[in-house]
């Protein structure tokens, strides 16, 4: 049989990742970050162990150079930079927002690309290098680390590249970065251009990519850029930033790590910070970080299907090729749904306490779970607790004749709710603060007996104005923990329904005691 190839490693190289989720990223549209959001960040990327902080562009207010200044008087480990364009005020704004810090950088920058140096500079390419030159020297008298970046490079002439390059390495630029400013370039041609300004440079340059995700390729092209030449990678935290955003920070250091066998490149990163950071910077600068996210999304550790789940259960490198607890999250987490089998089924009813259930009754349970997913999809831990406690007929002691609501704006909701009972038809009134917790009270009062809600859901099981409302109720009843489940294209009668069902299971002495092995709703 022939086996893939074993790659070779391609380098045992450090990369230095630069973190700029607090200038690019700041710059999605719709994000602002305050000075104490800012610090925060700044605190958890030191954490996590970038290598530079940009954190911000100082000349764009007073409140950008104060949340520079601050970082860089507060944070200590990474370098702090700030972005400055090729003139003076930019130059002495960055100077004096990162004089305090340990270890201080002056990121500066002019466009390269034909269309930028003539629609929107309105320069001469020898101005442009002119400008560049001055830049550098200007920013090297007040520190000895600058970053010079072409913006747009990857529309920019090799050559003109080269020699804009050339000129800035002598004036004292220490870090020359390459963008992909508008997402434009592919992985073959950044490794390529990568390679060719590696042959131009001298040695002791440190060659850095920026890429962004216009055409999804930011990663892949950051990736290909070090395969080129690249020791710096500039990227932010979920990707964010100017329109569709910038290279995913957290995707690049675990394609490194993941892949280590095939790049051998290292990072200083703490890869068990990378799902708190994402975290951090989804709540601060109110992004969420879509599901299929890779590495940080809801979905990147979570296992549907029955064959995956099953492989899972078995041996969880089937289909994880990154422990989840390498990235600071839970270890995987089977999500319950029409697509799951017998082995997942198994494993969630004994997480949930149920692990001396026969198999006979687990197989019949099985065909109501699947019937159950149907309807509603994703299948909760309440969902299959009520599931689990309906297995043996509830014997109706009391059940739903009738109820009329009565509610409406400020007017407090009241119930008159009819059950047949032992001793015949009841009717009880009761107000609550809204109309299930009046119907509540007033079968309450009916059946004598007050257990505590402990959880209360509802979702719809089909589509339309005409849609089935599912509640799920779980309730307390000393120490036993009851579950019902009501179906109705009414939500209160479905929650009547759902409080009767725990009613008749304490008259009948069932549910039990099953906290053991809790999970969160919809995951395992
Ligand atoms: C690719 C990038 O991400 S670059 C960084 C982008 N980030 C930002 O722009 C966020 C912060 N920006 C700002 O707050 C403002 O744009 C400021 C303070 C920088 C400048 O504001 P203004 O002085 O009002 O200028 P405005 O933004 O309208 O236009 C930019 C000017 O800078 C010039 N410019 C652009 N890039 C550079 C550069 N690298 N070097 C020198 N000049 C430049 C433009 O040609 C234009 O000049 P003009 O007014 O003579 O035509
Ligand atoms: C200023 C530079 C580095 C930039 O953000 C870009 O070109 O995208
Ligand atoms: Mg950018």
């Amino acid at each position: 049989m022939t086996q893939p190839q074993k790659s070779q490693p391609q380098s045992t190289d450090r990369i230095i990742i630069f973190d700029t989720t607090l200038r690019d990223g700041e710059q999605s549209p719709g994000v602002a970050l305050n000075h104490s959001q800012k610090l925060e960040i700044a605190h958890q990327l030191a954490r996590l162990g970038v290598d530079v902080i940009e954190a911000g562009f100082p000349i764009a207010s007073p409140g950008d150079l104060e949340g520079v200044s601050r970082i860089a008087r507060e944070v200590r480990g990474p370098i702090i930079t700030g972005l400055a364009r090729a003139g003076k005020a930019d130059i002495e704004a960055a100077a004096r927002a990162v004089e305090a810090a340990g270890k201080p950088r002056i990121h500066t920058f002019i466009a390269t690309s034909p269309i930028h140096m003539a629609k929107k500079l309105n320069l001469e390419p020898d101005a442009v290098v002119e400008r560049a030159v001055q830049a550098v020297t200007l920013a090297r008298s007040f520190v000895d680390d600058v970053e010079f970046s072409a913006e747009d490079a990857t529309r920019s002439d090799w050559d003109f590249l080269s020699r804009i390059f050339k000129a800035t390495v002598e004036a004292g630029a220490t870090t020359i970065n390459v963008p992909d400013t508008v997402g434009y370039t592919t992985p073959d041609e950044m490794r390529k251009l990568f390679a060719f300004l590696k042959a131009e440079l001298p040695a002791h340059v440190i060659l850095s990519s920026h890429c962004h995700d216009d055409l999804g390729m930011a990663v892949a092209n950051s990736i290909a850029a070090a395969e080129g030449g690249a020791r710096q990678i500039e990227c932010t935290i979920n990707g964010i930033g100017e329109r569709a955003g910038n290279a995913s920070l957290e995707e690049i250091v675990m394609a490194f790590h993941t892949r280590a066998d095939h790049y051998g490149y290292t990072t200083g990163i703490q890869t068990r910070e990378l799902y708190r950071s994402s975290r951090m910077i989804s709540r601060l600068s109110g992004m969420p970080v879509q599901p299929n996210k890779a590495i940080v999304g809801d979905n990147a550790f979570a296992h549907e299907s029955g064959i995956h789940q099953d492989g899972v259960i078995k041996a969880r490198e089937t289909y994880e090729i990154m422990n989840a607890e390498l990235v600071g999250r839970e270890a995987a987490v089977l999500v319950m749904g029409k697509h799951s089998g017998r082995a997942a089924f198994r494993k969630a009813l004994t997480d949930l306490g149920y692990a001396d259930m026969p198999d006979d009754k687990v197989q019949h349970l099985f065909g109501r779970f699947k019937d159950l997913a149907d309807r509603k999809g994703q299948i909760f831990s309440d969902d299959l607790r009520a599931l689990v406690d309906s297995r043996s007929d509830v014997p109706q002691t009391f059940s739903l004749e009738g109820f009329q609501i009565t509610s409406g704006m400020n007017m407090t909701p009241v119930a008159f709710v009819r059950l047949q009972t032992p001793d015949g038809p009841i009717d009880a009134t009761a107000h609550g603060d809204g109309p299930v917790e009046a119907a509540f009270g007033a079968i309450n009062k009916i059946t004598g007996l007050s257990p505590t809600l402990e959880s209360y859901r509802i979702q719809a099981v089909t589509q339309g104005g005409d849609a089935l409302g599912e509640v799920s109720v779980s309730a307390r009843h000393g120490e036993t923990l009851l579950h019902g489940l009501g179906v109705a294209t009414d939500v209160v009668e479905a929650s009547a329904r759902a409080w009767i069902r725990i009613q008749n299971m304490i008259v009948a002495g069932m549910g039990a005691e099953r906290r053991q092995g809790e999970f969160a709703p919809g995951r395992i």
